[in-house]
């Protein structure tokens, strides 16, 4: 049986939750690290239950901590559990296959963005309601951006007026992420890409600097600030 929050809601989200955190360094499963002694993944399910449009909530864990994953959350937010896979769209995947019938709008969103406020998960399935098939939460690039090659030499700066940073929760209409994840061949990094690959348009909202990825040391220690004064 699939675990549900308000029934009253039209938003299925996907927690793909199984990564090693590699980048991130030695101490478990990325989702499992603790943030103000919490795990991410409590952090981001309890801010995605908090969403008043969502329904249903499927989290992909790493395979060997599924049932431990059932136990941490169940006094958080009623959701579903399966094993993830090796690549992070294979776990979107594996979560996608149980979300049940209902839900008309899919949202994909990473348990390294913990500290993703509610509001954005409401702005982005709210894009989705309105008529866009496919929506992402991005913000604009502050740096300048070099194309570098062979020996780290320069070889152009790029135009970054047309460059966005692209976040989660991404939003979709259920049939579209349905026949993106269908049609897949290789691995992307994110699931707006397969959808771009179909030529099904894919519009921007503005996105959070809190939706900031948990990647590297320096994003758990920014996230422990943002925490501690509010976030
Ligand atoms: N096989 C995978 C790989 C990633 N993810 C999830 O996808 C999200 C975004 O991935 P990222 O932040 O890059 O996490 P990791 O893959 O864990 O990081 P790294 O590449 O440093 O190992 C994370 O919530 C991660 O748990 C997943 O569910 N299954
Ligand atoms: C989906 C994503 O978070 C959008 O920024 C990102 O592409 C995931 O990247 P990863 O590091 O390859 O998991």
């Amino acid at each position: 049986m699939t675990a549900q929050l308000d029934p009253r809601g039209d938003v299925a989200v996907l927690v793909p939750a199984a990564g090693a955190g590699v980048r991130l360094g030695p101490g478990g499963p990325k989702a499992l690290r603790l943030l103000g002694g919490e795990p991410l993944l409590v952090h981001a399910v309890r801010r995605l239950a908090a969403a008043t449009s969502v329904h249903t909530v499927v989290v992909a864990a790493p395979a060997a901590d599924v049932i431990a994953v059932r136990e941490l959350l169940a006094p958080v937010a009623p959701v579903t559990v399966v094993p993830g896979g090796a690549e992070r769209q294979a776990s979107v995947a594996a979560a996608l296959a149980a979300v049940p019938v209902g839900p008309e709008i899919v949202l994909v969103h990473d348990a390294a963005r913990a500290l993703t406020p509610p509001e954005l998960v409401e702005s982005v399935a709210a894009a989705v309601r309105s008529g866009h098939d496919a929506v992402i939460p991005v913000l604009p690039v502050v740096d300048t951006v070099k194309e570098v090659g062979a020996g780290e030499r320069v070889l152009g700066t790029v135009d970054r007026s047309a460059l966005r940073a692209v976040q989660t929760p991404q939003g979709f209409r259920r049939s579209v992420l349905s026949t993106a994840h269908a049609a897949a061949t290789d691995p992307l990094t994110d699931d707006a890409g397969l959808v771009e690959k179909l030529g099904v348009p894919v519009v921007c909202v503005p996105g959070s600097e809190y939706a900031l990825k948990i990647t590297r040391p320096f994003d758990l220690a920014l996230a422990e600030h943002l925490l501690t004064v509010g976030g």
